[in-house]
């Protein structure tokens, strides 16, 4: 009996993101296998003695991935698709990293990557398995079973954790057929989990956590029935071993009866995404279950109301009295420690908690209940004061601000103009050519200009020269895209760390960080900006870079801009007030920019929503309020503008069918959208009479270091030309070019170019 304080699972990249340089290191060519490994081991026997000095009993293993959680279960199972060329045995290091990466193999050859996509609602990108309808599995590798052994060598009794069976399988795709539910393939994975239990029983493995998120989502009877059975099998398969089952991201609702149904011995419930669901569960449980509860935000940086906390947790210990605390979710999705943050604002630090702080909060909290609040006195006061100082802050009100916001009239959310009258006056403008070509904002972040930057933080390089630099990486840019061809121009972002963070840093209400790094996929880490007060724009943000970028050229150079919703999905966004506030209030800063940049004599401004999507609720009755406010915040934004400039926008990493409705009421002129690698599919939403304005459908996947043929983008051009009317089509890759090297996209574009031109000469003809 009692309260322990559990770790769902620890960020994996390193206080000083180890693990993205030993990667990119090993992928280079530059160390050897063995360096990579043994900083991996490194980094885990330092996640674990922190989580355990911090206050954690009970420790996870296998929360640790070389790239992402996910494949390592792909790995496990040894569903590896064919295109890799794998022999069977163990999932060897290449096969994984070719999986998550691509390989080269020799001129443009090799294989790609599997498909990414976001990890339910945060900016997490997994790996999605890739399996077939006769797919089988086998036991693969043996990470579980050695990273529990590991922790044990060091005196660890650690807590494994796996993703489950089920959620595993709601994630995956059935290659070739979408009618086909992974779901049928749980009878051929279940023995695989079954022997990875049966090895950690042998290594003397006591409890298991299984996650499954999945638990959160809108599911069928189906998918209920296959916990049901996935469950059942396990426990009844390896009765020794006690099974944690940790759904999160949200509540449980109409799946909760089959998640108490459940034949496990725990079961974690997310109480900060769902603090709801809490009374309900404690009407139905059965006494035996072991509760974990997820009372701190695993998901952001805001330090805990303890007092509060124990107001719930103490009649709950009482009638209970044995309880798990936990964060409401793994820790992953936060940055490891906030003492390294040195130069924060102190004010504002002092309202923070990363993962290790979030840790020694659940350790106050069970003091609390075990030994009663006095125990803690010290600890509680302080917390009480900086939710206090928080609450009361001159610095988080700006009345400026929410006078503004509520002087908003709907006037300001439309444009003059319906966009067939909007379009003719930018055709008369603009002139440009049927099929325009242009890119989505950026080209190659180099060593250089990353060195250069840091060199300029670290006040080696001055503010002078720094912006000498990056006039001459902009003006080779645009020199390149005339000489090139392109239509519409971008000034290349190399002054921008990244899209979200550089407006973060310009932007009043925002705080940012040195060092608090979050992992996005693989070894690409973002730095979140975290929104703590009112948003306002101090200064024009990026009208002198457009204003330079277009003295070079006589053709329009787009402005660039990232939109309220994106800035506010991957931000660290505050928990005071409704994220449809902090949306619109970001939104009326990016106008002023948008306006500011229209003033300058910006003929086209881009404002990028690449997150709209991604931040749809986990749940679809959630949808319609999400997509009004976060709609309503793009069109405020964007409105502010006469009609014949024309307003582009950007989305990746998105499927369209579902929520075209709300795509054609944001009244962008010209979208752009990843489409090449569903060979054009996804256009089928963007049928005429749904949306009626200009389209860029990607047409080709800048993920790959691979340079696509003229062929196949014109082959990919006429399949959007069966779709779409000639003269709504815009031709661009799928996404910014960032992460890509120069001699990568130079002939990637060239070739683009080319495509479009026989194209126009196809419709010509
Ligand atoms: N916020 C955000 N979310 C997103 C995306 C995105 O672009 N932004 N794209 C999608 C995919 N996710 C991505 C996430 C990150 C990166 C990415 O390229 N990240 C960079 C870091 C970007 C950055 O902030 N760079 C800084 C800091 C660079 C750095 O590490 N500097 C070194 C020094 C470098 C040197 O001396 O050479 C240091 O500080 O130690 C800069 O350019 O200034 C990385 O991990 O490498 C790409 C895609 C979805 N989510
Ligand atoms: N303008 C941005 C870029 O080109 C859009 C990226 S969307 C993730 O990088
Ligand atoms: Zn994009």
């Amino acid at each position: 009996m009692g309260v322990s304080v559990a770790s769902l699972g620890f960020p994996r990249i390193g206080l000083r993101r180890e693990l993205k340089t030993a990667l990119e290191s090993y992928w280079s060519g530059r160390s050897e296998l063995d360096a990579l490994l043994s900083t991996a081991s490194t980094l885990r026997r330092v996640n674990w003695t922190s989580q355990k000095e911090h206050g954690a009993d009970i420790v996870p293993s296998n929360d640790f991935s070389l790239y992402d959680h996910v494949l390592d279960i792909s790995a496990m199972l040894g569903a590896v698709p064919e295109a890799y060329g794998w022999k069977g045995g163990t999932v060897d290091p290449v096969t994984y990293f070719a999986m998550a990466r691509g390989s080269q193999g020799c001129c443009a050859h090799g294989v790609t990557a599997g498909e990414m996509t976001k990890w339910f609602d945060t900016n997490y990108h997994y790996l999605v398995p890739d399996l077939t309808a006769d797919q089988t599995f086998r036991l693969s590798t043996t990470k579980v079973v050695d990273e529990y052994r590991e922790a044990k060598a060091l005196g660890f009794q650690t807590r494994p954790v796996l993703l489950g069976p089920v959620t595993y399988l709601l994630l995956a795709k059935i290659r070739g057929d979408q009618e086909v539910s992974p779901l049928g393939l749980l009878e051929r994975v279940l023995p695989v989990y079954q022997q990875v239990l049966e090895q950690l029983v042998a290594e003397g493995a006591d409890w298991v956590q299984f996650d499954e998120p999945g638990l959160a989502l809108d599911l069928d009877d189906a998918a209920r029935a296959a916990f049901r059975t996935a469950y059942a099998t396990l426990t009844a398969a390896v009765p020794s071993i006690k099974i944690m089952l940790t759904p999160y991201f949200g509540a449980l609702d109409d799946n909760l009866d089959t998640a108490l149904s459940l034949p496990v011995h725990g079961l974690h419930l997310d109480l900060v995404r769902a603090p709801e669901q809490l009374a309900d569960v404690l009407g139905k449980v059965r006494p035996e279950l072991l509760l974990s509860l997820g009372v701190v935000d695993g998901r952001n940086v805001w330090r805990a109301d303890l007092s509060r906390l124990l107001n719930g947790l103490e009649p709950i210990f009482r009638a209970r009295g044995n309880l798990v605390l936990a964060p409401s979710c793994s820790l992953l999705h936060v940055p490891i420690d906030l003492a390294r943050e040195t130069d924060l604002d102190p004010e504002i630090g002092q309202w923070l908690a990363f993962a290790v702080q979030k840790i020694a909060e659940l350790r106050t909290l069970a003091t609390a209940l075990e030994q009663g609040r006095d125990a803690v006195r010290d600890v509680l006061e302080a917390s009480d004061r900086a939710a206090s100082l928080r609450r009361s802050s001159p610095r988080i009100h700006d009345l400026a601000v929410q006078t503004r916001l509520m002087a908003v009239t709907p006037e300001q959310s439309c444009r003059n103009a319906p966009f067939a009258r909007r379009r003719d006056e930018q055709q008369a403008w603009l002139d440009l050519p049927l099929f325009p070509t242009t890119t989505i904002g950026s080209f190659p972040q180099t060593p250089e200009i990353r060195a250069a930057r840091a060199a300029n933080a670290r006040g080696e390089l001055p503010e002078a020269d720094y912006t000498a630099f990056l006039r001459e990486q902009t003006s080779k840019a645009v020199r390149w895209q005339e000489e090139v061809g392109l239509d519409a121009l971008v000034h290349g972002e190399f002054e921008r760390n990244d899209m979200v963070q550089y407006f973060g840093e310009q932007l009043s209400g925002f705080v940012f960080t040195k060092h608090a790094w979050v992992q996005s996929y693989g070894s690409r880490y973002v730095r979140p900006p975290i929104i703590f007060g009112d948003v306002s724009r101090p200064h024009p943000m990026t009208v002198e870079w457009w204003r330079y970028a277009q003295s070079l050229t006589e053709r329009p150079m787009k402005g660039m801009l990232t939109g309220p919703v994106t800035i506010l999905n991957w931000s660290f966004v505050r928990d005071d007030q409704p994220r449809a506030a902090t949306c619109r209030q970001i939104a009326l800063a990016i106008r002023d920019e948008v306006q500011d940049l229209e003033a300058a004599g910006a003929a086209m401004i881009q404002i990028d929503e690449a997150a709209l999507r991604e931040g749809l609720p986990l749940r679809r009755r959630d949808w319609k309020t999400y997509l009004d406010w976060a709609v309503e915040s793009f069109r405020l934004t964007a409105s502010g503008v006469a009609d014949r400039t024309q307003i582009h926008t950007h989305m990746c990493y998105s499927e369209f069918n579902d929520i075209i409705v709300a795509i054609a009421a944001m009244d962008a002129d010209v979208i752009s959208i990843e489409t090449a690698r569903s060979k054009m599919e996804l256009l089928d939403a963007f049928v005429q009479d749904a949306y009626p304005a200009e389209i860029g459908p990607g047409v080709y996947d800048i993920h790959s270091p691979r340079v696509p043929t003229v062929e196949e983008m014109v082959a990919l051009l006429r399949a959007a030309r069966e779709r779409l009317e000639d003269r709504q089509i815009w031709v661009n890759p799928d996404c910014g070019l960032k992460t890509r090297k120069w001699p990568e996209v130079e002939p990637a574009i060239a070739n683009m170019v080319e495509a479009a031109r026989l194209l126009r000469a196809e419709a010509a003809a």
